[in-house]
């Protein structure tokens, strides 16, 4: 049983407001406060806005906000690069006495990330040894994100259906592929012949002549433009998808000018995933993150092989190489209800390394938790409340020792909102996970086309859903009328 409730509870211990062990005021043995690590890069949200930002400061990251500096990142783990440290002094991996297995991050994407993927183990140890310089790590980086405002992603490639009717839609698109791979689009039947022809496609796109690419991207743009100010209005019956693909390509090349990756959402699914909805990406899946807040917790590791949108390292050929080739895009997944309660969903990912718990505590609640016997991280996402006796508020970070008591929450009668906690530790429902590996033909499309599709199973498990289901449709309006749409959030 890992979960104690229950009404108007009452704090058990003083009310210590600096984040530090409380065993000098009880006797407990309490989580410790911890210091993370921000990071900018250059597709954060700048100042105050990013949310980076504000916790980072809370948790004494940094000590002050830079108005003009993207605040990108914020890492909660061992990991070399970024190293936690407790307030005690000591540094998270003395105090485990190993690495954590998993790193715990706050994403804050102002415009959008490089088109890449994260290199299997195999990969990984190939690519370390060849290029230690940009591939430092020698671990794989499977990642699951858990969105906390609406959230703009392109995760893995459409299906070649989709694709060929791009192809054939967009004539500046097919002016940056070769006819062979045209032809191996048009002709693919069988799943075998599909990855061939979608490799072929991705690698002939990606090997482009800059010239040709960057020359029909300006004339895309210049179509594209003139369609959306009406001059050459589009037909009546186009589907809200392609609109909002032609929305897409249109924002990031106004992001990355003549990087013609901006194409990308020609050949990714483009998802908007909702507040408390997550996905996961396998190793050797393409993705580029667009805009938008999350929790992100990947195995530990920082081995990113990126193609485009991005002034860091690219390397197209190893990323060419390394794809499974696989279509749709990954399952939606909700989450699920812990067995004891219903104040905390677990998002379980298909590899060992890590799950994520969000707690939700309501005023006048208190809830117990169960010490989980491993290495565990916290962070307060929204809401302040008590956490065994201590003050705590959004931006808070604390280490929990495998030996310390259990854990106890509350949140007086008087707040306005709930406390939202969100905990990383090692994997322990391996065996039930909520978010499914994408190995195989039939992960979720970012939408229904009308052109003959094979049939699209959709392999959700526990909570898992289709990203076409309720929220898309609850937020697609808003999203196709307006990008600046109020974000409501987690
Ligand atoms: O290489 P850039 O574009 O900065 O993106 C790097 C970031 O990508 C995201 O998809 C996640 O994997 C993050 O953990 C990673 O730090």
């Amino acid at each position: 049983m890992g979960v104690e409730n229950g009404q108007n509870g009452h704090a058990a211990h003083g009310n210590q407001d600096d984040g530090s062990d409380t065993a000098a005021v009880n006797t407990r043995k309490s989580v410790i406060g911890l210091i993370p690590v921000a990071k900018d890069y250059a597709w954060g949200i700048r100042g105050m806005d990013s949310r980076v930002a504000r916790y980072a400061l809370e948790s004494k990251a940094i000590d002050e906000v830079d108005p003009d500096c993207p605040y990108a990142e914020l890492w909660i783990g061992t990991h070399p690069k970024g190293p936690s440290k407790l307030k005690t002094g000591e540094y998270l991996r003395d105090a485990i006495g190993e690495d954590l297995p998993f790193l715990f991050k706050v994403l804050s994407a102002g415009k959008a990330l490089s088109i890449q993927a994260h290199p299997d183990k195999e990969n990984a140890k190939r690519l370390n040894i060849e290029d230690p310089v940009n591939y430092g790590d020698a671990n794989h980086k499977p990642e699951m994100a858990i969105a906390l405002t609406p959230f703009e992603a392109m995760c893995g490639f459409r299906r070649l259906e989709e694709i060929s009717y791009l192809i054939k839609k967009h004539p500046e698109f097919a002016a940056c592929i070769s006819e062979e791979a045209k032809l191996a689009v048009f002709l693919a039947q069988e799943p075998l012949a599909q990855r061939d022809a979608l490799q072929k496609l991705f690698s002939s796109f990606m090997t482009c002549d800059p010239e040709v690419s960057s020359h029909q991207l300006n004339l895309l743009l210049i179509r594209l433009q003139a369609e959306q100010s009406q001059l050459h209005p589009h037909p009546h019956d186009e589907p809200a998808w392609e609109r909002k693909c032609a929305r897409a390509v249109l924002r990031l090349a106004q992001q990355f000018h003549g990087d013609p990756g901006a194409m990308a959402p020609l050949f990714l699914n483009y998802l908007l995933i909702a507040p408390g909805e997550s996905f996961f990406m396998a190793a050797n899946e393409p993705h580029a993150y667009v805009a938008g807040e999350i929790i992100e917790c990947m195995a530990c590791s920082d081995n990113v092989v990126r193609a485009g949108l991005t002034p860091k390292f690219k390397d197209v050929d190893n990323l060419v190489n390394m794809l499974t080739y696989s279509m749709g895009g990954p399952s939606i997944d909700a989450g699920a209800y812990m067995a004891e309660s219903t104040d905390v969903i677990r998002y379980t990912p298909p590899c060992p390394e890590f799950e994520v718990m969000v707690l939700t505590i309501e005023p006048g609640h208190k809830l117990t938790y169960k010490n989980p016997k491993i290495p565990a991280v916290l962070i307060i996402l929204e809401g302040s409340g008590h956490l065994d006796g201590k003050l705590c508020r959004p931006g808070r970070s604390y280490y929990w020792p495998p030996d310390a008591d259990d854990l106890e929450f509350f949140v007086e009668q008087c707040r306005r909102g709930p406390m939202k906690v969100a905990m990383a530790h090692k994997n322990r429902h391996l065996d039930r996970p909520t978010a499914v590996n994408r190995d195989d033909f039939g992960g979720t499309s970012s939408h229904r086309i009308s052109v003959p599709a094979s049939p699209m199973p959709f392999l959700g498990m526990g909570g898992g859903r289709s990203p076409s289901s309720n929220y898309q449709k609850r937020f697609a309006r808003d999203f196709e009328e307006n990008d600046n749409a109020a974000i409501p959030e987690l």
